[in-house]
This record gives structure tokens, C-alpha cells and sequence, in this order.
């Protein structure tokens, strides 16, 4: 048998990066990462209003430069090109037609915000996330919300549609269906125009849309119709049946395999979500906390189901059978803000002056947009450099990260982020250190719901950009969890991840678990907590818990 590859292709926030992997080993080839230049652009968004959404021709143009940046980098013929597996993030979902077609493609909607894909971040829908908790606690029948953590949120599948078609009547009636953004983007790989036959994501029907075996699926019409009369039209062009990411959706379709340089003959795996993928890259196992660390968090955990039996873990992000691996339950939880919480502060730290320099006479345009770029790409490292000198508990700043409201525990996107114990003497080091370990502590109410719940945390490790990036976040976080902290040696361990996927639904391994023996990429660092800081970081934690409780009316 030749030389097999496979590419696992991440959607992040800002942008794709796809990543070709050697099947037999693991090894990363080639990548290529683009950004989304509409949504850099600030296109379709209203911060101000925690409206985020994408046009999905970011995301098309993104597929295709990407995967053809791999291929000619690596120089590898198409046909050792096996397979292809897209994790995204989520819950992203947008309106298609009744050809799986994005509304947004359409002229008439080609401007239309209700039309596009509506980002995990898009918290549009707090109202409506209230609305769903109490009908799904008061309406007499089951409370579909308990497999996801027993509170459901805005940044959730039903959320956002009710939201879309109350405000969009035009969107209402013209969109057929919903899909996710990984089920999407696996749909047009593969050419399915019928979004009633595409293989859905389990990962994303379990967490997100309040997919159950136990009651057949989606919940059915008369819950859903509480809401409104287009939620229980919509069941019936949704899905019952999901599947588990090392099953083919299908092959890639003639045109795309012509957009991408690759053959019909290459499989197309059913999509997930890019933590959960990062899981897979980062050698989950039993008792192993995965922190996936980017402009949010996500914490994976998987468990079997003889362990976890009919336990219901409370205001986490579900507990999903084979989101991860297929035959365990996936456990999610996470930040709605973590490297972002520091990207506001860089923001609100550099805006004016950014300001001032683009008005100044004294340079040319070349000059000011060589400072401006300068500038943003070394804040965060710059600061952090003067915050690691600060002593811990020296300047008794205490902040709440909760600038993009609280995902878990206790999902409550309404929530603001919040500053106390400032005085003259806090400067930008000082209140940036105070963010970092808001982060942090975040992170450790995580960590004990999940012990709470009967849940045992063994090992932790890191992945994603500020993993990769910021030794203070690490440290911190090691010294606020008084754990060990290794990090993925992958800089792509998503990626990496959906690449596994691949090359399970194409036969190439037999399971998920054989794949990530032989094709992880093990671990490069290792954060240990310093003993000194542990005590310190006691003591500011119960600070960060009357804060929250305060700021929360409790
Ligand atoms: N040196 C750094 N220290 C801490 N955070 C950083 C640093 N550089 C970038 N970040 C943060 O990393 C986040 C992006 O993470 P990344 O994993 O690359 O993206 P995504 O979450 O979209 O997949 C941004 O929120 C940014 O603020
Ligand atoms: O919530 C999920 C997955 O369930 C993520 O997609 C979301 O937090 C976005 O992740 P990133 O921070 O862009 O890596």
C-alpha cells in the first residue's frame, strides 16, 4: 500500500486552517491558514449588540485556499489524498434552502445578517435562551435541557433560529432548513443538495440542538411549537438520526475536488466541532481534562457510560454520546471569553492611540500601518512580560471574566465582566494580571463543578493559540488549579484531530482510539504550579467567588 494522507480542516473564529497529515504517523505536512477578510472587516457585526455573524463565502473562499495551500506546499499527488474531515466552531448555525444552499448566497439576501451564519459568539438570543429554560422547566413534559447541563443558552442552536425568524420574516420563510457550519461546509464538500439526507453531526446535534436517543431525536412539535410555529414546522426538515465523526458523510463531490486539486475518491467524514476534534488531537482519555484555549475555552472530558450512568452533570455544555469518541460520553464545558477577555483589554488599551496615529501629519500611510500592526501584534506579549514580574495578590485588583457573559457553570450569557480594587497605582501590567487570573479562576469554577459532579480530573492539558502563546496564562492557571498543566505538542491539535477523524471514516485505522495512538503528536511542555502562588491564589480565588456572587445579585 502507498504513502496515505489526510487533511483535517479547522474553522475557527477569525479563520480556517487546513493541516496534511501523514496517516501512517501523524506527522503534519503542510498548512495553511486563512482569515476570514469580511468578518476582519467587521462586516455583519454589531459588537455593541453581541451580534456576530459570517458570510459563508468567507468560509468557501477560506476551503479552497487553504486546502490548495497544503497541497502545494507538500507537494503530494491528490491521489494519496485520502480523506477530509471539517471541525468548525459552534453552535454556529445558518438558514439554508431546500438544496442546502446558504441563503446568504442568494442576491436577495446577499447583505442580510438573518441570512449568514450566526457565530458561537452571537449572544442576540439571551431572550430567547430565558424564554426556552422556563418553558423546558414549567410546560409539564420532560425537560429536554437536562442531557445539556439543565440551563440552555444563546449561544445555542434553538436560540438563535427563534431569535432569527421572530426579527426576520423574510429569513422565516425562506429558509428550508438550519444547518450547522460543520455540517454546512461537509455538505458542500460532498455535493448533497438535499439538506434532509445529510449526515449530521452528532457532536453538534448532542450539545447544541437538544438531540437525545432517548426521545427519538430533536424534541417534537409540541415543545418546540411553544415557541413559535416555524421551530415545529422545522423538526420535520431537520434530522432524526446523527452520526459519529469516523463515519464518511460521503466522497468529495466532482466540483470541489476540481476547486481543491484532489480526486472523487476522497472520503468526506462526518463534521464535529473543533474542541471536540481538539480532544482527538491531544490524546484524550479517562479522567483527562482538555482545555482547548483560544479566543474562548473549551473543556472536553470523556467518560464511560457504566461510569457515568444516569448521573446528570449541571451546567456544563451537555454530555453527548461519541461527541468525542464514538461508544463514550463527551463531556463539555468552557469560557465564552478566555484570550478574547485580553484581545478587549488590548483593544481598549491601544484604540485611541491607534486613532491618534492614523490623524498624524508626521507620517506617511505605509508608516502609520506598520506602527499600528507593531503595536497590535506585541501588546498582549509585552504586557504580559511586565505581569509576570508582578508579584501575585501585590496590586489586590480583582476581575470577573465574564465580558462575554458565563458559559459554564451555570450558562448565563447576560453577565458582564467587571474590575474592582483599582487605585493610581494600577497600571495597564497590573489590571492586565488581574484579567489573566479572572481567566484563570474561570477555569478552576469549571474544574470543581466538575469534581462536584463526581467527575475526576487526573491530568490537564493545553492546546490552541494561547496555550501555544502566553507562559503567564499557563502558569497562572497551573498555580490557580494547583495541577500540572501539560501542552500539545501540535500547533494545530484540532486540525490534527479532524484529520484522525479522517483517516478513521476512511478505513485507514480501525477506530478513534487506534488512530490517536499512532498519529497524536505528544506533548512539548509542561507547567507545574509553584507552591508560593498556590496559597496566594487561594485566598484571591474566594475574592473572585464574592465578587462574581455580588456582581451575579446572589
Ligand atoms: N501572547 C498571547 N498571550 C495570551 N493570549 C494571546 C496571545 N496572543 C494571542 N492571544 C489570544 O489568542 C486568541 C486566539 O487564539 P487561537 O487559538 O489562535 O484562535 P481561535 O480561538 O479562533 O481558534 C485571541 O483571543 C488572542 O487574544
Ligand atoms: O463552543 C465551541 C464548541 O462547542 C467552540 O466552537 C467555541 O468556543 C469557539 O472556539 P474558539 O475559541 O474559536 O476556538
Amino acid at each position: 500500500m502507498g504513502d496515505q494522507y489526510v487533511i483535517g480542516l479547522d474553522y475557527g473564529t477569525d479563520s480556517v486552517r487546513a493541516v496534511l497529515v501523514n496517516a501512517k504517523n501523524g506527522e503534519s505536512i503542510a498548512s495553511h491558514v486563512v482569515l476570514y477578510p469580511r468578518w476582519k472587516a467587521g462586516k455583519y457585526c454589531n459588537p455593541v449588540e453581541n451580534q456576530f455573524r459570517q458570510h459563508p463565502l468567507d468560509h468557501l473562499e477560506g476551503l479552497e485556499a487553504s486546502v490548495k495551500g497544503v497541497m502545494e506546499k507538500s507537494k503530494i499527488p491528490a491521489s494519496q489524498v485520502k480523506a477530509i474531515c471539517v471541525d468548525t466552531t459552534g453552535s454556529s448555525p445558518l438558514p439554508v434552502d431546500n438544496k442546502g444552499q446558504s441563503l446568504a448566497m442568494n442576491p436577495a439576501f446577499a447583505e442580510n445578517p438573518n441570512a449568514m451564519m450566526v457565530l458561537w459568539k452571537d449572544h442576540t438570543a439571551n431572550k430567547e435562551a430565558d424564554e426556552i429554560n422556563h418553558i423546558a422547566r414549567t410546560w409539564g413534559g420532560e425537560d429536554y435541557t437536562k442531557y445539556e447541563g439543565g440551563i440552555y443558552s444563546s449561544e445555542w442552536f434553538w436560540s438563535k433560529i427563534l431569535h432569527v425568524v421572530r426579527e426576520d420574516q423574510k429569513v422565516a420563510d425562506a429558509g428550508f432548513s438550519w444547518m450547522e457550519h460543520c455540517d454546512y461546509i461537509t455538505a458542500q464538500l460532498i455535493g448533497n443538495e438535499d439538506p434532509l439526507t445529510l449526515k449530521r453531526s452528532r457532536c453538534a446535534a448532542g450539545h447544541k440542538a437538544l438531540w437525545h436517543e432517548i426521545w427519538g431525536g430533536l424534541p417534537p412539535k409540541e415543545f418546540l411549537g411553544l415557541f413559535h410555529p416555524y421551530l415545529a414546522s422545522l423538526r420535520d426538515r431537520l434530522y432524526s438520526e446523527t452520526f459519529t465523526s469516523d463515519n464518511q458523510a460521503g466522497k468529495l463531490s466532482k466540483n470541489w475536488a476540481e476547486r481543491l486539486g484532489l480526486t472523487t475518491d476522497t472520503v468526506v467524514a462526518v463534521g464535529t466541532f473543533d474542541a471536540h476534534a481538539g480532544a482527538v488531537g491531544g490524546e484524550i482519555s479517562e479522567n483527562t481534562l482538555i482545555k482547548v484555549m483560544g479566543t474562548s475555552t473549551c473543556d472536553i472530558m470523556i467518560t464511560s457510560k457504566e461510569n457515568l450512568g444516569e448521573n446528570l452533570i449541571q451546567g456544563i455544555c451537555g454530555q453527548v454520546d461519541g461527541s468525542v469518541i464514538p461508544g463514550m460520553i463527551g463531556l463539555e464545558a468552557g469560557q465564552s471569553g478566555f484570550g478574547d477577555v485580553l484581545a478587549w483589554f488590548r483593544e481598549l488599551i491601544t484604540k485611541p492611540s491607534i486613532d491618534l496615529i492614523q490623524k498624524s501629519i508626521h507620517l506617511d500611510e505605509g508608516q502609520k500601518a506598520k506602527l499600528i500592526e507593531e503595536v497590535q501584534e506585541n501588546l498582549i506579549a509585552q504586557l504580559s512580560e511586565e505581569a509576570l514580574k508582578i508579584p501575585v495578590n501585590e496590586s489586590k485588583i480583582v476581575a470577573l471574566d465574564w465580558i462575554n457573559g458565563r458559559r459554564t457553570p451555570d450558562a448565563n450569557q447576560a453577565l458582564k465582566g467587571a474590575i474592582m480594587g483599582l487605585n493610581m497605582g494600577s497600571d495597564a501590567a497590573r489590571v492586565f494580571k488581574s484579567l489573566v487570573e479572572a481567566i484563570s479562576f474561570g477555569s478552576k469554577k469549571i474544574v470543581d463543578r466538575f469534581e462536584e459532579e463526581g467527575v475526576k480530573i487526573e491530568t490537564v492539558i493545553g492546546m490552541g493559540g494561547v496555550a501555544k502563546k502566553s507562559k503567564l496564562v499557563m502558569q497562572t492557571l497551573a498555580d490557580v488549579l494547583n495541577m500540572p498543566i501539560k501542552v500539545a505538542a501540535s500547533d494545530q491539535a484540532p486540525a490534527l484531530g479532524a484529520a484522525i477523524y479522517a483517516a478513521v471514516a476512511a478505513g485507514i485505522h480501525p477506530d478513534t482510539q487506534s488512530a490517536i495512538k499512532v498519529m497524536s503528536n505528544g506533548f512539548d511542555e509542561v507547567y507545574y504550579p509553584i507552591p508560593a502562588n498556590v496559597q496566594q491564589y487561594k485566598m484571591l480565588y474566594a475574592e473572585y467567588g464574592k465578587f462574581g456572587k455580588f456582581v451575579e445579585g446572589k
